[in-house]
């Protein structure tokens, strides 16, 4: 392929969240072609009459799924659906040539009957989730290089993982004492309609739910595991906040050597991600706001230690929608093509 030859690309799923941020991103992408659009209740209908404000820039329609016809028009196809649903579309369109980045939870689990524990139903796609590679870059990069199917982490993971996976790698904590307070803003949810997600009921109040049964928590532990070698249990607790986009995950976890301060964390961090152009890890005594990186793909990481406590806290703030979803699809693919992984991808947000 040449230098400055596209590739086509679809969405299925075009119309919700991680559909428009995807168009969004290929609209901008220089090696990128936009190819298809495909949905269910919205099949037929313009995709600016989903999103106006796009009206100058994709004129084409959101299609009805016909996978044979996808493959043939797409080098690649994004599945941005509800659970359950890429499990039955990706086998084909690999079978038919297509590489496949799935949003959804499907290909995140190497073991499916964690998968089938947490998601339910039933799996006949064993030999297709076996070759999915889960697909947070900073961690597994050299694995998703050679993937043709990419099951892209949940909003929750990635931010807790980036936050804890330079302390487990290292042993530097007692996995066991892994604490995770994340926040959400509404935009996690969707864009089906939801009545907890209403202004006038999310607006002016802050709560958890999910607690201790939530099912990014079996996702978390199946890094955290990989990572340490053996099994990990995490304590994991996820709030909704009344903001639309972004995600902060605070980690708080035990230090096996209590002398360690909070300039060793760092260096130690930066040694971890210096290879990792989306994380972004803070000067000493700086905290990320999740306004910081709305809009990008970035992670913004700040550590602290606590010696009274002997307990290290590491803060990390994503746009739940780009780092979170779709920025780190695209991340993903842009090694999956042997680009840089930054091709493409916004890195400046709009706030002040
Ligand atoms: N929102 C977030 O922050 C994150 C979400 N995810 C995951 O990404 C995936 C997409 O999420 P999100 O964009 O928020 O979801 P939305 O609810 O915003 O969009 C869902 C999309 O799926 C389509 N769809 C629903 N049912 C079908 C069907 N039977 N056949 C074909 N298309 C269908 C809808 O199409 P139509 O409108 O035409 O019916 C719509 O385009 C989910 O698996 C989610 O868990 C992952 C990380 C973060
Ligand atoms: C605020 C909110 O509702 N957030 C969603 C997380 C979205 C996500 O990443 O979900 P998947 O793992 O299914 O892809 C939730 O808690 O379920």
């Amino acid at each position: 392929m040449g230098d400055s030859e596209r590739i086509s690309v679809g969405i299925i799923g075009a119309s919700g969240y991680g559909g428009v941020q995807l168009v969004r991103l290929l609209l901008d992408h220089p090696r990128l072609e936009l190819a298809y659009l495909g949905g269910d209740s919205t099949a037929g209908q313009d995709f600016s009459a989903q999103y106006p404000h796009l009206f100058y820039a994709v004129q084409q329609p959101i299609e009805a799924i016909d996978l044979d016809k996808i493959a043939e028009r797409c080098d690649v196809v994004f599945l941005s659906l509800p659970n359950g649903l890429a499990l039955k579309m990706a086998p084909t369109l690999l079978e038919r040539g297509c590489k496949v980045l799935d949003l959804s939870a499907d290909y995140r689990f190497s073991d499916l009957s964690v998968y089938k524990q947490w998601y339910g139903g039933d799996r006949t796609d064993d030999a297709v989730a076996e070759t999915a590679v889960y697909g947070l870059p900073e961690l597994y990069r050299d694995r998703i290089a050679g993937a043709n199917l990419v099951g892209c982490p949940g909003c929750y993971p990635t931010a807790s993982l980036l936050a804890l996976s330079p302390l487990l790698k290292q042993g530097l904590v007692d996995p066991g004492t892994a604490i995770i307070d994340a926040k959400s803003g509404t935009s996690g949810g969707g864009r089906v309609p939801k009545t907890g997600f209403l202004l006038a009921e999310a607006d002016n109040s802050l709560g958890a739910y999910g607690v201790a049964r939530h099912r990014h928590t079996p996702e978390i532990e199946q890094i955290c595991s990989d990572l340490t070698g053996h099994d990990v249990l995490v304590q994991f607790t996820p709030h909704l906040i009344p903001m639309v986009r972004g995600i902060l995950s605070t980690v708080y976890a035990t230090l096996r050597d209590p002398g360690l301060v909070r300039d060793d964390l760092l260096t130690i961090y930066g040694a971890f991600y210096r290879s990792s152009p989306w994380v972004k890890l803070l000067p000493s005594g700086t905290y990320p706001q999740t306004k910081w990186a709305c809009g990008t793909n970035l992670c913004y990481i700040g550590i602290e230690v606590d010696q009274r406590t002997g307990r290290v806290i590491v803060m990390s703030a994503i746009d739940n929608l780009m780092k979170g979803q779709a920025g780190q699809a695209i991340q993903c693919l842009n090694i999956m093509m042997g680009w840089d992984e930054t091709l493409g991808l916004p890195k400046y947000s709009f706030y002040p």
